[in-house]
C-alpha cells in the first residue's frame, strides 16, 4: 500500500512502513502480514494453540500450506493418501496433522497428490502467491527467499505462526538497512548460490540478515506474468499493480546503515570447507589452517571442524573426494538450477566413486517442466536419481540422508554438523559445481570442464527466467484431473476475514522477574539451532518433552552414552537454569522453536551471549524466556568465570542486573521495554494484539482499496474475462471499504 513521504526511503523502509498497523513510542510495530506460508514441521503446535483458545485463522485466503520437510521423495505413482504413503511414524503424524488442520481451518493446501506441492519457498513464487511489496512470513528461516521479489519476507517461530494465523499481524521492530551492490560482469562459472536473486535472498539468513530484498524490475514482472495468484496479466489490475511495484525501488539518496560494493568479476565459484556456512573458500583455494585464525575460540572451533569434516589444513579443495551429490533444496531446486546442472552433466557419467547422486526438484511443477524439457533423462542417463519434490537431503527429516563420514557435494544451504545425517560431511556449492563434482568424483572447479565456459548457462544466471505462459499456468489450475487429485482440498476458499473477538485477557505466560541458579558455561561461537536440537526431534507435534534431546550430538556419544566432557553432563550443571556462552551468534540457523522449547524443558530459562540470531532471540521471548546480550567481553568473561566455578548467578529483570551468587552486581543489561513489560507481567502477545482489532480491520479496508489483488479466492476457476466463477464468495463489503467497486474484479 503506497505511503507518501518526503525523505528518500529504501525498499525495506517502504514495504515496512506501508504495513504498519500500529507503532508504539518505543518502536514496537504491529505489522500486517499479506502472505503466510505454512508447512508441517512448525505449525502443529500453532494450530493446537488456536484450538485451545477457540480462535480461528483470520485470513484463510492469505494462507497457503504444503508438506515438504518430511515427505519421502520416492515415486508417488498410485499414491492413495499421505497416511499410507509415509512409512515413518513421526513424519506421518506431522503430515497427517497438517492435513487435518487445513481441513478444519479451511486453508489452501497442496498435498502429495498435487503437482503444485513442493518446498514452501519454491511454491510461493511459482504460484504468484509471493508478490512485490508484500510482507511474507513462514515458520521457516529461509522465508527470506521471497525477498527476491521485493517482498519483506522473513522466518518466524511457531508462536509467531500462531500469532499470524490468529491476527494476520506480527509484533516486530525496525531493522537496519544494509545495501549490497554487485556491479559489472560475472566471471564464467559463477552461478546461482554464488549470486542469483532467489538464492541470495534465501541465504541472506546465513549471512546474518533477517531478510534479503531485491527491488522488483522488469525481470520480476516477467516472472510473475501469468502466475495463478498474480493479478491477471493484461488486466487493469495488473497495470495498476506493476505501477505500484515500480515505485518500490529505493529512492535516490536513501540512507543505508552499511554499504557493501562487490565487483562481479571478483566472485569465484565458492565452496564450504567447515560446518558453518561462513566457512567458505574459492574452489581454487585450500582447506584453511585454524592455527592462523584470530582468536582462541575460533582456533578451537576450526580444529573441531577439520576433525568433523575429516580434512587436513592445506589440502587443495579440488583434491577432496566426495561420496554423494545432492542437487535440490529451497536454495537451488528451481528449473533454472536444473537446466544449469543438466548442461554440465549432459552426455557424461557420474564418477565410479560416487555412491549416490540425487536431483530433487523443488516442486511438482518444476519436475514436470524439467521432464518436458528432457532434463530428467539427461540426469538419469548420467547415473543420477530423479526424485519427487521435497526438502530431501537438505535436512534429512525424510529418508534421504548421509551415513556417518559420508561426504556430500550439496546445493543446499547449511553444512552444520549432522545436518544431512548424523556424522555426514557437507560441502555447499552451486548446482553447476555439484554437477561437476558428480562427474569427476571430487570437488571441482566447474570452469575446468572443457565445454562449460562456452555454455549459455555461464552467464544465464543474471538473465531473466523465460516467461511463464499465461495459458500454460491457467491450464494447470483448471485441469480437471488435477482438481480431482486434490478433490478433498478446500478449493472454494472464502476470502472472508475471521475477525477477532477482542478479549481483555492477555495474560498467559509465567512471569519472569528474577532467576537465580547454576549457570552452564559454553565457549562455542555460532551455536546453531541444529546443534541445540537436531532435526530428528522436530517431528513432534508437542512443545514439551525435548529436554533430554537438548544438544543431542554434543551431549551423547555415538553409542548413546553420555559424553562425560559435555558441560550439561557434569555436576553441578545438570541442574542449570542459565546458560552463558562466550561465543557470538547464539541460536543461528533454522527458525525451529524446538530450540527454546528444549532449553526450557531442560530447565534453562535464560541464555547470556555476546549476540543472538534474531529468530532464536524472538522465540525465546515468546516462551517467557530471557536472552541477554552482553557484548562487553570483560562482563561476559566475569559471568562465565562464576559459572565455571559452579557458583550461582542471579538475573534481576526488573532492575536489568546480573549478579553473582552473593548478590553483588556483575553488570547491567539492556532489554527492549515492550519485551520486558511482557515478561515481567506474563503477557501473551496474541491477547495483546487482539485488543487492537479495530486497527487491524481499518488497515484491511485500506489494503483492499490500494492493493485489491492481495485479497482473494485464489484458486477458483476464472472465466475467459479473467473474472472468478459465480461460486466465489465475495469479500464482505464491510471490509473492502469501497462499495462502488466490483468485489471480484481480478
Ligand atoms: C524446519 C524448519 C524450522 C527449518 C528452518 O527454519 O530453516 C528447516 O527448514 C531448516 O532448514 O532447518
Ligand atoms: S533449508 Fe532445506 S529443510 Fe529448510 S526449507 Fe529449505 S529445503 Fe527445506
Amino acid at each position: 500500500m503506497p505511503v507518501s513521504v518526503s525523505t528518500p526511503q529504501t525498499l525495506y523502509d517502504k514495504v515496512l512502513s506501508s504495513h504498519i498497523v500500529d507503532e508504539k513510542l518505543d518502536g514496537t510495530i504491529l505489522l500486517y502480514i499479506d502472505r503466510h506460508l505454512v508447512h508441517e514441521v512448525t505449525s502443529p503446535q500453532a494450530f493446537e494453540g488456536l484450538k485451545s483458545a477457540g480462535r480461528q485463522v483470520r485470513r484463510p485466503d492469505c494462507t497457503l500450506a504444503t508438506t515438504d520437510h518430511n515427505v519421502p521423495t520416492t515415486s508417488r505413482k498410485g499414491i492413495k493418501d499421505i497416511a499410507s504413503f509415509i512409512k515413518e511414524d513421526d513424519s506421518r503424524v506431522q503430515c497427517v496433522t497438517l492435513e487435518e488442520n487445513v481441513k478444519e481451518f479451511g486453508l489452501t493446501y497442496f498435498g502429495l497428490g498435487d503437482k503444485r506441492q513442493g518446498i514452501v519457498h519454491v511454491i510461493g513464487p511459482e504460484q504468484g502467491f509471493t508478490l512485490p511489496g508484500t510482507t511474507v512470513v513462514c515458520g521457516d528461516s529461509h522465508t527470506s527467499t521471497h525477498g527476491a521479489f521485493g517482498a519483506l519476507a522473513f522466518g518466524i517461530g511457531t508462536s509467531e505462526v500462531e500469532h499470524v494465523l490468529a491476527t494476520q499481524c506480527l509484533i516486530t521492530k525496525r531493522s537496519k538497512n544494509m545495501r549490497v551492490q554487485v556491479d559489472g560482469e560475472l566471471a564464467p562459472g559463477v552461478s546461482s548460490k554464488d549470486i542469483a536473486r532467489m538464492s541470495i535472498c534465501n541465504m541472506s539468513i546465513e549471512g546474518g540478515a533477517r531478510a534479503g530484498m531485491v527491488a522488483p524490475d522488469e525481470n520480476t514482472f516477467e516472472y510473475l506474468r501469468g502466475r495463478p495468484l498474480a493479478p491477471k496479466y493484461g488486466s487493469e489490475e495488473w497495470d495498476r499493480a506493476v505501477a505500484y511495484w515500480k515505485s518500490l525501488a529505493s529512492d535516490e539518496g536513501a540512507k543505508y546503515d552499511i554499504d557493501v560494493f562487490i565487483d562481479g568479476k571478483d566472485i569465484i565459484p565458492t565452496v564450504t570447507w567447515g560446518t558453518s556456512p561462513e566457512d567458505v573458500v574459492p574452489i581454487t583455494g585450500n582447506v584453511p589452517d585454524p592455527e592462523t585464525f584470530a582468536t582462541e575460540t575460533k582456533k578451537a572451533a576450526g580444529r573441531r571442524m577439520l576433525e568433523y569434516m575429516g580434512l587436513t589444513a592445506g589440502t587443495p579443495m579440488e583434491e577432496i573426494v566426495v561420496d554423494k551429490v545432492f542437487i535440490g533444496s529451497c536454495t537451488n531446486s528451481r528449473i533454472e538450477d536444473m537446466r544449469a546442472a543438466a548442461h554440465v552433466v549432459k552426455g557424461k557419467k557420474i564418477a565410479a566413486n560416487i555412491k549416490r547422486a540425487m536431483v530433487v526438484p523443488g516442486s511438482g511443477l518444476v519436475k514436470t517442466q524439467a521432464e518436458a524439457e528432457g532434463i530428467d533423462q539427461v540426469f538419469i542417463d548420467a547415473g543420477f536419481e530423479w526424485r519427487e519434490a521435497g526438502c530431501s537431503m537438505c535436512l534429512g527429516m525424510n529418508p534421504d540422508i548421509l551415513s556417518p563420514k559420508e561426504r556430500c557435494a550439496s546445493t543446499s544451504n547449511r553444512n552444520f554438523e549432522g545436518r544431512q545425517g548424523a556424522g555426514g560431511r557437507t560441502h555447499l556449492m552451486s548446482p553447476v559445481m555439484a554437477a561437476a563434482a558428480a562427474i569427476t568424483g571430487r570437488l571441482t572447479d566447474v570452469r575446468r570442464l572443457a565445454e562449460y565456459t562456452a555454455s549459455p548457462h555461464v552467464q544465464a544466471r543474471i538473465s531473466p527466467s523465460p516467461p511463464v505462459e499465461a495459458a500454460h499456468v491457467d491450464e494447470r489450475v483448471e485441469d480437471s484431473d488435477e482438481r480431482e487429485a486434490i478433490g478433498d482440498q478446500p478449493l472454494d476458499l472464502q476470502p472472508h476475514t475471521n475477525t477477532l473477538t477482542p478479549k481483555g485477557d492477555s495474560t498467559g505466560m509465567p512471569k519472569f522477574l528474577t532467576l537465580k541458579g547454576i549457570t552452564a558455561p559454553m565457549d562455542l561461537a555460532n551455536v546453531d539451532t541444529d546443534a541445540i536440537i537436531p532435526k530428528q526431534f522436530l517431528k513432534t507435534i508437542k512443545r514439551t518433552g525435548l529436554g533430554s534431546a537438548l544438544f543431542h550430538n554434543l551431549r551423547y556419544l555415538p553409542d548413546g552414552a553420555e559424553n562425560p566432557d559435555f558441560v550439561l553432563n557434569k555436576e553441578p550443571y545438570r541442574n542449570s537454569k542459565i546458560l552463558v556462552c562466550t561465543g557470538a551468534n547464539f541460536g543461528c540457523g533454522s527458525s525451529r522453536e524446538h530450540a527454546p522449547w528444549a532449553l526450557l524443558d531442560f530447565g534453562i530459562k535464560s541464555v547470556i551471549a555476546p549476540s543472538f540470531a534474531d529468530i532464536f532471540n524472538n522465540n525465546m521471548f515468546k516462551n517467557g524466556m530471557l536472552p541477554i546480550q552482553i557484548s562487553n567481553k570483560a562482563d561476559i568473561d566475569a559471568i562465565a568465570a562464576e559459572a565455571r566455578a559452579g557458583r550461582e548467578v542471579e538475573i534481576d529483570l526488573p532492575n536489568q542486573l546480573i549478579k553473582n551468587g552473593a548478590g553483588e552486581t556483575i553488570c547491567s543489561f539492556d532489554v527492549e521495554e515492550f519485551r520486558k513489560h511482557c515478561l515481567v507481567n506474563g503477557l501473551d502477545d496474541i491477547g495483546l494484539t487482539m485488543q487492537l482489532n479495530d486497527k487491524i480491520v481499518e488497515f484491511e479496508k485500506k489494503r483492499t482499496i490500494h492493493t485489491p489483488w492481495l485479497d482473494g479466492t485464489a484458486y477458483l476457476k476464472r472465466g475467459k474475462d479473467g473474472r472468478l466463477a459465480a461460486k466465489a464468495v465475495p469479500v464482505p463489503k464491510t471490509n473492502r471499504g469501497d462499495e462502488k467497486k466490483e468485489p471480484l474484479e481480478w
